[in-house]
């Protein structure tokens, strides 16, 4: 089953483009990941799908339900981290939480402490006291807190140290473990790599790729770097070979293809040292942005 289902999702700001035609199909389960540059419109699309915003056209459907017409019935399911969040600022921390929970129709009080003790979040500190970092905190425990289906985080691990975001990472696997279904919108390629299965690439409002994050990796470029005297970078100028630096005795490409082929080569030549990684996501998706 789908969970969420967009069709030519379409949001335009008057005159400019936030969204265009984005089609996407996330499944019951899967931890998707939504990837761009700033500006890119993974908010506009999230507002969208969420009915925060309207669409200029196309539709949103979400647990098999048109967005804008089942949009409050929609939203008690959905868990949402916005990419900026904005609070009262003299609240404390449980008041805050303890309002957001009064909004569904379930005892929160375990889940809040639970969540604040794995996110090492002080519930009885105020608001206007709090790092950049805890307000994110904060804003992850009210995404939760109500314990959804649904997750969808946008941006969620800006300010975050890099411990806490791996233990928010560990959070996050072990909701979609008990069966949430997660959307995970970022700028940060490895993040989404650690974490997802299939992942979206979003350019200049629109989708330009959908890929498994397995397939993408296994078949798709190898990252080779040689080190050795009088290489002479001419030598690969085969097709499949790409992002060719050459520098001192060091050579290193990009390959897709037979790597017999890359091998053939090697073997005419004295290396020093020799290494074959997969290369990152960072980089298998550079040439979508040059
Ligand atoms: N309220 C608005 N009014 C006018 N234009 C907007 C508005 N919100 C977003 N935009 C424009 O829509 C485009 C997509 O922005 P959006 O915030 O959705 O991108 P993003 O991928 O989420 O980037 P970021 O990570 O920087 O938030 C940008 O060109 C942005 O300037």
């Amino acid at each position: 089953m789908n969970v969420i289902e967009l069709k030519d999702l379409t949001k335009y700001y008057g005159k400019a483009k936030g969204c265009k035609d984005v089609n996407l199909e996330v499944k019951e389960g899967e931890i998707f990941g939504f990837i761009g540059p700033n500006g890119a419109g993974k908010s506009t699309t999230i507002r969208t799908m969420l009915s925060l915003i309207y669409p200029t056209s196309g539709t949103a459907t979400i647990f098999g339900k048109d967005a804008i017409e089942f949009g409050s019935e929609i939203r008690k399911e959905i868990g949402y981290l916005p990419s900026e969040i904005f609070y009262y600022d003299k609240m404390k921390v449980i008041d805050l939480l303890n309002y957001s929970a009064s909004f569904y129709d379930k005892d929160c009080t375990q889940r809040i402490a639970e969540l604040a003790e794995i996110m090492e979040l002080d519930l009885n500190r105020r608001i206007q006291d709090l790092s950049y970092g805890n307000k994110k905190k904060v804003g992850i425990v009210q995404g939760l807190l109500h314990s959804p289906k649904l997750l969808i985080l946008d941006e969620p691990t800006t300010g975050l140290d890099p411990l806490m975001q791996q233990k928010f990472f560990k959070l996050i696997e072990q909701e979609n473990k008990n069966g949430v279904t997660v959307l995970f919108s970022s700028h940060i390629l490895s993040e989404v790599q650690q974490l997802c299965n299939r992942v979206a690439i979003i350019k200049d409002g629109e989708i330009i790729s959908i890929q498994d994050i397995k397939t993408l990796q296994k078949d798709s470029y190898k990252k080779f770097s040689i080190t050795g005297k009088n290489l002479n970078n001419g030598k690969f100028d085969i097709s499949g070979v790409s992002q060719l630096i050459q520098k001192d005795d060091h050579v290193s490409f990009f390959f897709k293809g037979d790597v017999n082929q890359i091998v053939k080569i090697m073997s005419t030549l004295k290396l020093k040292d020799i290494s074959i990684e997969e290369p990152t996501l960072e980089e298998i998706f550079m040439h979508y942005y040059e």
